[in-house]
């Protein structure tokens, strides 16, 4: 027997470091974590048996075993699924196999120095900790395991203190056997009774037997038929939840569990949830979902790409079919046609109980925790999914300038102004920012409410999807404002106004100091408190647009962006003096700064970069010094 000794990635030393400190209060999930895993190791055998039948052939009946040995103070959880082989062992066991947990765990390190650790720890949490959590109750672990189709059989053993060591082992069955040496007072894992209430409350979902002990004796622990199988009213909401974190890898509760059974044509059982917290990898580019395929019980593949749309994938659980050949491989799967009706079955029903949701009045916080952590992966289903455009568009809810709370379409036609035509939005990056941008003031002050949108999807389904029952979307930021033709509020008195005569000369002079930067300057009717901002031309790309797309390198940084009109408020004392100004001889010269300074104090509240600070910087200091002279 040889042994080599190699050490952990670094992220699961520091992991394993957090466990031993005891990083849940309830230690006793680490039987989940192993029984979860054991069950996943069998499901996996299964789908590989379909196949290859000699891998499961001598030994078909899948079980987990739990076995306790008293006098060694040992609990070992044993299972006869695909086992590990020398390079699985070393990549599963010594590192982290989930990247979101790794990259976690990095930031972890990151966050760490800055004192904020503790609250990273209650977090990882979310993430699982799943092998490792062994070691809550163990200080030495040993795992012998050999591969289903191989005949080396291989031991590891680790203290979970930075090493762990790999050897060659003759003569083990197939499947994996995992050890616990338990540390010093977690004596009450060797108990029976124990160990039948832990996994009666975390792992009776399991579709395979648990037993406890060995041969004959064995006694079974679960229920062993699979959940999703068993009629509603036989499951209790404990049960649903214990297995969407076993389905779902999750640790929080789910928002929303639908459990239904299609008949007809075709047939299939779904068992999914909605979380009620954001996955990690909510926004990864591949969009894929995470809920798991099985054939008459069988489990085929967690990534049936076409089971679900992508704007659905934040659903966890099972889709059950009854119709798909058993013997389908993963590849086949995505032109199966069975499945394209399956997803559309699946589609329906989960956007129809989210509109039942979303329109229960009573329970509008409970909708918008939902809409705050899935509301942008919905919306790419207003592009991507023409056929339920309009489900999804009742479901939208949208931050506006009339209240902290989230108002739906519907709503907000509602409450449109006479004479408003159209539905009125504002991108940004932040719902802060866009508060305070000076293109809202004119709305404000006719009580004119606008959608602050500040997902980027907001900028692809916008355009796509153009209008709600007639109304066109319009942003602030671009075009004419038509604030003119929209009654209420108060307007300013007018001759507070500087009429368009007075202001011609100074037009006439910006527009001949700004020409190669801007393409026009006009009087604005959507500012009431700035001087000046920046709106872009009705045909032209929205700013915020550009910005971000510049941001995602999607444009390049050096891409010539496309001018913009400056707007100037007519009702601004400035704006009135420099009017005035503007009509004595030799202005020109001596307004040359004032139009560059109105032009960076706009590119500044819209959030750009200014392409010279230190002009600014220069003017800005220049125009003081004559103030104060
Ligand atoms: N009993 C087992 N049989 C075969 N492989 C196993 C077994 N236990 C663990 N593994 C392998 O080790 C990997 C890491 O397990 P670990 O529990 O740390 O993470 P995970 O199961 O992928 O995620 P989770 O955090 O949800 O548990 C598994 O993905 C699996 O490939």
């Amino acid at each position: 027997m040889t042994e080599e000794r190699l050490s952990f990635q670094a992220e699961v030393s520091r992991l394993l470091d957090i466990v031993a400190h005891s990083l849940y209060s309830e230690k006793e999930v680490f039987l989940r974590e192993l029984v979860s895993n054991a069950s996943d190791a069998c499901d996996r055998l299964r789908y590989a048996a379909l196949t290859q039948p000699e891998l499961s052939a001598d030994d078909p009946n899948l079980k987990v075993r739990l076995i306790v040995d008293k006098e060694a103070r040992t609990l070992t959880v044993a299972d006869n699924g695909i086992g590990m082989n020398r390079e699985d062992l070393v990549e599963n066991l010594g590192t982290i196999a989930r990247s979101g947990t790794a990259a976690f765990m990095r930031n972890l390190k990151d966050s760490a120095k800055e004192g904020d650790a503790k609250k990273d720890v209650n977090l990882i949490g979310q993430f699982g900790v799943g092998f490792y959590s062994a070691f809550m109750v163990a200080d030495r672990v040993e795992v012998l395991t050999r591969k289903a189709g191989e005949t080396q059989g291989w031991r590891w053993l680790s203290d979970g203190k930075g090493e762990f060591t790999i050897s060659d082992v003759a003569d083990l069955p197939r499947g994996t056997q995992i050890t616990l040496h338990l540390r010093e007072g977690d004596d009450e894992y060797l108990e029976e009774h124990r160990l039948s209430a832990i996994v009666r409350k975390y792992s009776d979902h399991i579709a395979i037997p648990i037993l406890f002990g060995d041969g004959e004796e064995a006694k079974p622990l679960n229920s062993a038929s699979a959940l999703w199988m068993r009629s509603k009213n036989e499951i209790t909401a404990e049960q649903y939840k214990e297995f969407y974190h076993h389905v779902g890898h999750a640790f929080d509760d789910p928002w929303l569990t639908l459990h239904w059974r299609a008949e007809g044509a075709i047939e299939y059982t779904n068992l999914l949830f909605v979380p009620s917290s954001k996955p990690f990898d909510l926004f990864d580019p591949k969009r894929a979902h995470r809920v798991k395929l099985y054939v008459k019980r069988v489990f085929i593949t967690d990534s049936a790409e076409g089971l679900l749309p992508p704007y659905l994938r934040f659903l966890r659980g099972v889709v059950d079919s009854e119709d798909l050949p058993l013997n389908i491989s993963r590849e086949m799967l995505q032109h199966n046609p069975m499945l394209a009706k399956i997803r559309a079955g699946i589609t329906r029903r989960v956007l129809s109980e989210l509109g039942k949701k979303a329109r229960d009045t009573e329970k509008a916080e409970e909708y918008a925790a939902f809409w705050e952590n899935f509301g942008a992966v919905l919306k790419e289903g207003l592009y991507d999914d023409y056929e339920h455009r309009d489900d999804l568009l009742k479901l939208m809810r949208f931050r506006s300038t009339a209240g902290d709370g989230l108002v739906s379409l519907e709503e907000y036609l509602g409450r449109m102004k006479e004479g408003q035509e159209a539905i009125f939005t504002i991108s940004g990056d932040d719902i802060e920012t866009l508060k305070r941008s000076p293109q809202l003031e004119g709305f404000k002050a006719k009580g004119v409410e606008v959608l602050l949108l500040t997902d980027p999807v907001d900028e692809f389904w916008v355009p796509s999807v153009g209008s709600f029952q007639d109304k066109p979307f319009k942003s602030v930021t671009r075009g004419g404002a038509d604030l003119g033709k929209i009654q209420g509020g108060e307007e300013k008195p007018a001759e507070e106004k500087a009429s368009e005569g007075e202001l011609t000369d100074l037009l006439v002079l910006l527009k001949l100091t700004l020409q190669d930067v801007v393409k026009d300057v006009r009087p604005s009717e959507r500012l009431t408190d700035s001087a000046v901002c920046l709106v872009a031309d009705e045909n032209d790309m929205d700013m915020h647009l550009e910005r971000l797309l510049k941001q995602h390198k999607q444009l390049g940084m050096d891409a010539p962006a496309a001018k913009r009109i400056l707007e100037v408020n007519p009702a601004h004392p400035l704006i009135k003096r420099l009017a005035e100004r503007a009509k004595a001889s030799g202005a020109a010269t001596s307004l040359d700064d004032a139009a560059w300074l109105l032009l960076d104090q706009a590119r500044i509240v819209e959030g750009e970069a200014l392409p010279d600070p230190a002009a600014f910087a220069r003017r800005l200091a220049s125009a003081m010094e004559k103030g104060l002279a």
